[in-house]
């Protein structure tokens, strides 16, 4: 037993004289012998990680690899910048590790590392590398991401040393998991920093620092990284050391040709069709501004057939559908993805070939990243951007940073026009008219938000031409409203006279459209409920750098034109019925008897006054939600009439059943109706012909003259 323990004491001894000599070899470190570095196993790193690496076939470091990690390992504070692609991963998941082992964490010491990224489809990748270099580790890693399951991740959090997490669901295990605990933290990792520090995310980021003890260290890294002095000061960055290992270049790879053409809004559905045509063979992902357009040209497309298997993903969609998307598409060789900007950062798609834009970013950083996701580590890709040419502008953009780009001329004879056929399929699919309707507001509401005014402008917009190439008749009655009425047909029926004080006009249209919009509200309550499955990153493609736009809080534009004109029917219905509660709701109705409230600006000082703006949303939304408590409660009386009526009408017909009468054709509510396909209609009507010939009503010859009253009465019911 003694020889046992001493066995024992002797192994730990000799462990941890090889951890003291590992930790002076990298304090000691000498800088000069760096560039003649090139391999993992050159570093001195641990055992387990080396091991790791070398099960993952990680054996040559790139040049970020190589400049970030030993300063990371002498605890420094990194500002690390590198080109897409260019394995900043493994700069950083290589530190966390690294510095656990030296402080000997063990699973009893709770939260050593957290690392926070944008998305939840680059949370998911990044535990995917973790996993396998970390493996020979005995510390314990936990994925925390909004769609997961948050009891099952609450009960775990505590027991977990590094957490690879989003902000929001960060933010939600600090509030309200009790076990989750911060305060030995060593390690903070801000993956796509510049993206996680923008105003999109502020607030939940000021919440998380303020969780977490300022003696950590903090690793920051991204393609395109911030230098700016506040976002340090807000991480208390010490003396931080700022790696860049292509400061004299683009940021975006070698490896990558880089195009631009310029296209008619209305011809950029031909175009990108054409180009899927020429293209089948390849692996290609197309980036559009909104969810919506993404479902519309998906949906559009797809009943096309274009040759190329298609997919789609943007963040409303479930998680578990969004990962099957994504390793649908990672493992394809030939495939199509359109996406919103939920893929735009860090995905690390294996060898697509194409990237292609058809929405202009909004700005070059979300270009740079895009056009990353193609030539990756080294391996060649193309990207091609399309522009309007009013957004032309955006060239002297890319080229301000460096960003070679060759401008393409698509050849017109080998384009295609799928116009025709996308207004067939809007006219015999209203589903598909309503998609396209909402695409076509989603844009030019993404065009309205841009912060870069000499690139975007709503008013140089065909809308007509883009409404026909959705395969609309015309351009949906998009309204921003309180602004003035501009004359020509051709620009949107659209009022913007506020859009130079555009926060101030987002916020009362907040709460102006969300009282008059009944889908939003819906939107809200399903999210609630749970059904919705939104998260921070569904509003990537909306909320811009420098812009304090929470998207609760973005105007909605008001779809005023119905699928149908039996939708348009029962929304002016349903309007009516709306504007008959008792409520401040005023409605005017347009040339096309469409009813919408009038709209009036409040005062800003008012709205000052009125308070903090989120407590007033707050506000707003429990006002709202105890409105549709109480139209609930109608909805539910006007069910029950129903039910009641129906009730009626069956007895009736039972009753005139047993008199002999068959019924059945006279009621269409009664019986589920079902068209017959063509095959079975030949036959349908020779069978009804037949029921009602096979079938007489059998009168009983009249004898006196109440027989005579009660026969014509079961005559007439009987027609
Ligand atoms: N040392 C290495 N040897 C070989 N392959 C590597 C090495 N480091 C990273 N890679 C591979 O390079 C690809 C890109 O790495 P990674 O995703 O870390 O890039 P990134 O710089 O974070 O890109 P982005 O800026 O787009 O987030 C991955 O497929 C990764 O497996």
């Amino acid at each position: 037993m003694a020889k046992k323990r001493s066995g024992k004491n002797s192994r730990l001894q000799s462990e941890n004289e090889a951890l003291e000599k590992l930790k002076e070899e990298v304090q000691q470190f000498d800088y000069e012998k760096l560039t003649s570095l090139e391999k993992f196993e050159d570093l001195p790193l641990s055992a387990p990680t080396q091991k790791g690496l070398h099960s993952a076939h990680f054996t040559k470091m790139t040049d970020i690899q190589k400049e970030a990690i030993l300063p990371a390992l002498q605890n420094i504070d990194i500002l690390g910048a590198a080109r897409t692609g260019s394995g900043k991963t493994l700069a950083f998941l290589i530190p966390v590790l690294e510095k656990l082992w030296y402080e000997k964490w063990t699973q009893h010491d709770g939260l050593g590392a957290i690392v926070i990224t944008p998305t939840r489809e680059l949370a998911s990748q990044i535990f995917g590398v973790l996993k396998k270099i970390g493996k020979f580790h005995a510390f314990s890693a936990g994925l925390l991401i909004g769609g997961h399951d948050v009891k099952m991740e609450r009960d775990r959090v505590s027991r977990l040393n590094i957490l690879i997490c989003t902000p929001g669901r960060l933010l939600q295990h600090m509030d309200e998991s009790p076990g989750f605990d911060a305060t030995n933290l060593q390690t903070l990792v801000l993956d796509e920093a510049d993206r996680i520090l923008d105003m999109g995310f502020k607030r939940t980021l000021d919440a998380i620092i303020d969780n977490l003890p300022p003696s950590r260290q903090s690793l920051l890294f991204s393609a395109t990284q911030t230098k700016s002095v506040n976002d340090l000061a807000r991480l208390s960055l010490v003396s931080p050391k700022y790696i860049s290992v292509d400061e004299e270049q683009a940021s975006t790879p070698q490896s990558l040709e880089q195009y631009v053409t310029i296209v008619k809004l209305g011809d950029k559905l031909d175009t990108l069709w054409s180009f899927l045509r020429s293209h089948t063979k390849n692996k290609i992902l197309v980036f559009m501004s909104s969810s919506k357009q993404v479902r519309f040209v998906y949906e559009g497309f797809r009943r096309l057939q274009p040759g190329i298997p298609l997919l789609h993903l943007h963040g409303r969609q479930k998680q578990t559908a969004r990962s099957e998307i994504t390793d649908k598409f990672s493992r394809s060789r030939a495939s199509c993805l359109f996406s919103t900007d939920v893929v735009a950062r860090g995905i690390d798609f294996p060898e697509v070939d194409w990237v292609i834009q058809i929405d202009c970013p909004e700005d070059s950083a979300t270009y740079i990243h895009r056009v990353g996701r193609s030539a990756r580590a080294g391996k060649k890709g193309r990207a091609l951007l399309f522009l309007t040419s009013s957004e032309e502008g955006f060239i002297e953009n890319l080229t301000a940073r460096k960003i070679p780009i060759q401008t393409l001329t698509v050849r017109e004879a080998k384009k295609s026009s799928i116009q025709p056929d996308l207004q067939a399929q809007c006219f015999q699919d209203p589903e598909l008219k309503y998609t396209a309707q909402k695409a076509f507001i989603s844009y030019v509401r993404s065009i309205y938000l841009q912060k870069d005014k000499n690139v975007f402008d709503v008013e140089a917009l065909d809308l007509e031409g883009f409404a026909k190439s959705l395969g609309l008749a015309s351009a949906p009655n998009v309204k921003i409203k309180g602004v003035p009425a501009t004359n020509n047909k051709n620009k949107p029926r659209a009022l913007m006279e506020h859009a130079e004080k555009p926060d101030r006009v987002r916020t009362k249209y907040d709460r102006m459209f969300q009282r008059q919009n009944q889908n939003v509200l819906s939107e809200h309550y399903q999210k609630l409920a749970g059904v919705n499955d939104e998260s921070e990153e569904d509003f990537m493609s909306i909320k811009r750098q420098g812009h304090e736009i929470d998207e609760e809080k973005v105007p909605q534009l008001a779809d005023n034109t119905p699928a149908s004109k039996r939708a348009q029917k029962k929304a002016l219905s349903k309007k009516q019925t709306v504007a008959s509660k008792p409520g401040p709701t005023k409605l005017v109705f347009d040339e096309e008897g469409n009813a919408h409230p009038i709209y009036e600006l409040e005062d800003e000082e008012d709205f000052k006054k009125a308070g903090d703006a989120e407590a007033q949303r707050q506000n707003f939304v429990e006002g709202e939600s105890k409105d549709m408590e109480v139209r609930d409660l109608d909805d539910k009386g006007v069910a029950k009439e129903k039910r009641l009526e129906k009730k009626r009408r069956r007895k009736e017909l039972e009753r005139l059943a047993k008199e002999g009468f068959d019924s059945s054709d006279d009621d269409e509510t009664e019986f589920q109706v079902r068209l017959p396909s063509e095959s079975e209609a030949e036959d349908e009507e020779p069978r009804k012909k037949s029921r009602r010939t096979e079938e007489p009503i059998e009168i009983d010859e009249p004898e006196t003259l109440e027989d005579l009253e009660a026969l014509s009465a079961k005559l007439l019911r009987a027609n």
